[in-house]
């Protein structure tokens, strides 16, 4: 690879604390407002603050708009964010108009924290951008709150963090540094994503995968969406998919047709065996047709991801190698 680039390093506070949500969000939230607004799936996170529950997944404009009256009545200062990437996608809405400072405590593995990137979907059309307003100017990783996340959930999810690091290797503005950080994600996760499926209620396992999902999304935010991204949020806008299940069944489908573009470096972190090994042995998510889609959508998808396939994938990408792609997805067959 050249060493003629520019890379750009967002700013942000991050902070790992397993166990210490309840004693530290209250002092970071004080850092930026003092009239917070909690975006949220859970129960009360902190006391006396108003709690807005109305989350939806691939944030549509109109959960948006409700969400921006709420705040503004509210005379919110600053946003605070606990749960998965949706709740973290609606606080961005918000703040993508108001302006508000977000302090993020993520509860997946989805890295929306972690990025500039906000995404609302419209009439079936999932539309994304990246503004420095959107990006959470603190994040406060508690690998206790993923204790109680569903292993499905988590595997998948811990997935979509994967793909950030393996689209890294192609997407539009990859560099040696965004890359670096992807393949250490990369290993991370790998190594992480068996431990939580073998023992969900230890810790360790879960820590080591929130790291990875941070660098993973790091990286996706640095180097661009690359062609995996594109598909998936092709498919969640226009299906409704469910996303990290979308991101952990196409990822090897990508990695197949991408093969010439992947480097030894990303292997190696994957470990023996690479994708399939962990696939396997974390019992991934196999097949798009469990999660919604239909075989008789896939021309309707191939026309709307070609003219959005990014520049400098490492292989052409063509009705036919799409089509193929996206029907292998589909009935979950082997990846080679
Ligand atoms: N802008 C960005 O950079 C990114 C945005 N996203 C967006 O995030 C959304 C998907 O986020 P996900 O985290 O995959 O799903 P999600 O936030 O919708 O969560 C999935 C389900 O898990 C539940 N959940 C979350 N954390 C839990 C926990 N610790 N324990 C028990 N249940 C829990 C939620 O309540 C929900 O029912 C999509 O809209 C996607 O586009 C995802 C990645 C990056
Ligand atoms: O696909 C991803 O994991 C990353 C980015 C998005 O989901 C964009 C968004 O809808 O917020």
């Amino acid at each position: 690879m050249s060493l003629t680039f520019t890379h750009e390093t967002l700013p942000q506070r991050v902070i790992f604390a397993a166990g210490q949500t309840a004693d530290r969000l209250p002092a970071e939230v004080a850092r930026l407002g003092s009239r917070p607004m909690v975006i949220t799936t859970r129960g009360e996170v902190l006391p006396g603050a108003r709690h807005y529950r109305d989350v939806v997944m691939h944030v549509p404009v109109d959960v948006a708009e409700r969400a921006r009256e709420a705040t503004a009545a509210e005379g919110a200062d600053v946003l605070v964010s606990v749960g998965g990437g949706s709740a973290t996608g609606l606080a961005k809405a918000i703040a993508l108009t108001t302006g508000l400072p977000i302090v993020a405590v993520p509860t997946t593995y989805a890295g929306s924290e972690a990025t500039n990137v906000w995404g609302m979907t419209d009439n079936g059309r999932k539309n994304t951008g990246a503004d420095p307003r959107v990006l959470p100017r603190t994040v406060l990783y508690d690998a206790a709150l993923t204790l109680g996340l569903p292993t499905e959930l988590g595997v998948a999810s811990g997935l979509n963090a994967l793909a950030h690091c393996v689209d890294s290797m192609w997407a539009p503005r990859a560099d040696p540094i965004n890359q670096a950080l992807a393949i250490e994600g990369a290993r991370a996760l790998s190594s992480g994503l068996p431990e939580i499926v073998r023992q969900p209620r230890n810790l360790q396992g879960h820590e080591q995968t929130l790291y990875g999902a941070h660098l993973a999304a790091v990286a996706f935010a640095s180097a661009g969406s690359g062609l995996h991204h594109k598909i998936c949020h092709v498919l969640g806008g226009m299906f409704n998919l469910p996303h990290a299940q979308t991101h952990a069944v196409v990822l090897p489908y990508v990695m197949e047709l991408n093969s010439p573009g992947i480097p030894d470096r990303l292997t190696d972190a994957l470990g023996p065996g690479g994708l399939a090994r962990l696939r396997a042995d974390v019992g991934a998510p196999r097949a798009l047709r469990d999660h919604g889609f239909r075989e008789t959508d896939i021309p309707a998808a191939v026309d709307a991801i070609l003219p959005v396939v990014p520049d400098g994938n490492p292989v052409p990408v063509t009705a036919d190698n799409l089509t193929e792609l996206l029907r292998r997805a589909w009935a979950g067959e082997e990846p080679k």
